[in-house]
């Protein structure tokens, strides 16, 4: 039987972990990636990298957890192999701290990560403004090292990769038998889809490598994350906010922020100030559909809208993903075969 022909939509993080494990995965297909920004120009570059989870309110808690789950353990086996350093990612320790009790004294991803635990009090009189603090190890990603090492997997396995920017998912219809759609943000406009929204994150990537304990406020937006080649220092969370230059008094603002938790930061060299616009979404859209035109159909997979947390959960939605194409293919199979009868 011919290999089916699959398109992938985007190349930031989620378009090429999927492409990765589609390609990885299911021996019957060719994988093309198509995608108007490449590294290091998508949203997925100016993350931090770090594997801490956020809730999706609109997914059961167990599927999430099995998400954060395999990414965990694919990006732990990496980080335990020769290829950690080429893919960027690295073990970090650090606190997340409280002003007051949190709800979640053991949020559900707690036995996912390193040894957590509480913190103790001695470990507390680093914040005297803080009343209790998680401590544990978790992984992080170097993004852009990250992306470029996804698209060299795939070009290693005969994937290809173009850049061009697609008005309408049909388009791809006359050379593709399959499109996996991973445009993030992209989609409202691509897909329509009103439920997904720009939520704006600045931060400052600084050079500061004393710091080596990450800190996070649990309010989610005063963060300090120290990684490979820089600390990435956050940051904001701007809904409705597509504006992709950086905001002075943000970064002032951030800056004071941060340094108030490490005061050290005061001396930090190099500052880069970064925007993104995260694609978020009550939950992401992880699902199959049919597009239909002149009685001519075109199977669809969708995977965005990971928000906040595309980089905690990557590798199990890119799972997730290559299992609805292998049902998108079963079908092609199964009705080329009905018309050979
Ligand atoms: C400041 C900040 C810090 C963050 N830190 C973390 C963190 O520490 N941990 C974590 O888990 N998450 C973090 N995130 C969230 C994470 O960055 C996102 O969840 C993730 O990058 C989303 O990836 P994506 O591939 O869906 O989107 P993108 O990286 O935006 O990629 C979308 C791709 O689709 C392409 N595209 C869109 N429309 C079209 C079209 N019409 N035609 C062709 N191509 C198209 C784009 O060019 C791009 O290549 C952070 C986000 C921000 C902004
Ligand atoms: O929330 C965090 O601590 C990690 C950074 C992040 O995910 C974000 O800024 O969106």
């Amino acid at each position: 039987m011919a290999k089916q022909k699959i398109a992938v939509v985007g190349a930031g993080l989620i378009g090429l972990s999927t492409a990765v494990y589609i390609s990885e995965s299911i021996s019957k297909c060719s994988v093309t990636v198509i995608s108007d920004k490449f590294t290091p120009n998508t949203t997925s570059d100016v993350a931090a990298g770090m594997l801490i989870p956020h809730t999706y309110l609109g997914i059961p808690i167990h599927q999430q957890k099995q998400w954060i789950r395999e990414t965990f353990d694919y990006l732990f086996e990496i980080n335990n192999s020769s290829e950690a350093s080429d893919a960027g990612i690295h073990l970090v320790s650090g606190w997340q701290i409280f002003k007051t009790i949190p709800d979640e004294v053991l949020p559900f991803w707690s036995d996912v990560v390193l040894g957590f635990r509480s913190m103790t009090e001695e470990e507390l009189k680093k914040f005297p403004q803080h009343r209790f603090g998680q401590a544990f190890t978790t992984l992080k990603c170097d993004c852009p090292s990250y992306l470029l090492w996804l698209e060299k997997r795939l070009k290693g396995n005969g994937s290809q990769v173009y850049a061009r920017r697609i008005k309408d998912l049909w388009e791809l219809h006359s050379k593709y038998d399959i499109v996996v759609n991973c445009s993030g943000i992209g989609s409202r406009e691509l897909m329509g889809d009103l439920e997904i929204y720009p939520v704006r994150g600045q931060v400052l990537k600084v050079n500061a490598p004393w710091v080596n304990h990450f800190i996070r406020d649990g309010d989610g937006l005063t963060y300090i994350y120290p990684g490979i080649h820089n600390v990435t220092l956050g940051g904001t969370r701007q809904k409705d906010n597509w504006s992709l230059s950086p905001d002075p008094r943000s970064s002032k603002d951030i800056f004071d922020r941060c340094c108030a938790l490490e005061p050290s930061l005061q001396r930090a060299q190099d500052i880069k100030e970064r925007v993104g616009v995260r694609p978020t979404r009550l939950a992401v859209r992880l699902q199959k559909e049919i597009l239909v035109h002149d009685g001519k159909k075109l199977p669809v997979v969708h995977n965005y809208g990971h928000g906040s947390g595309g980089f905690s959960v990557h590798r199990g939605t890119a799972k997730e993903a290559a299992r609805l194409v292998g049902e998108c293919i079963a079908a092609l199979e199964g009705a080329s075969s009905k018309a050979k009868l």
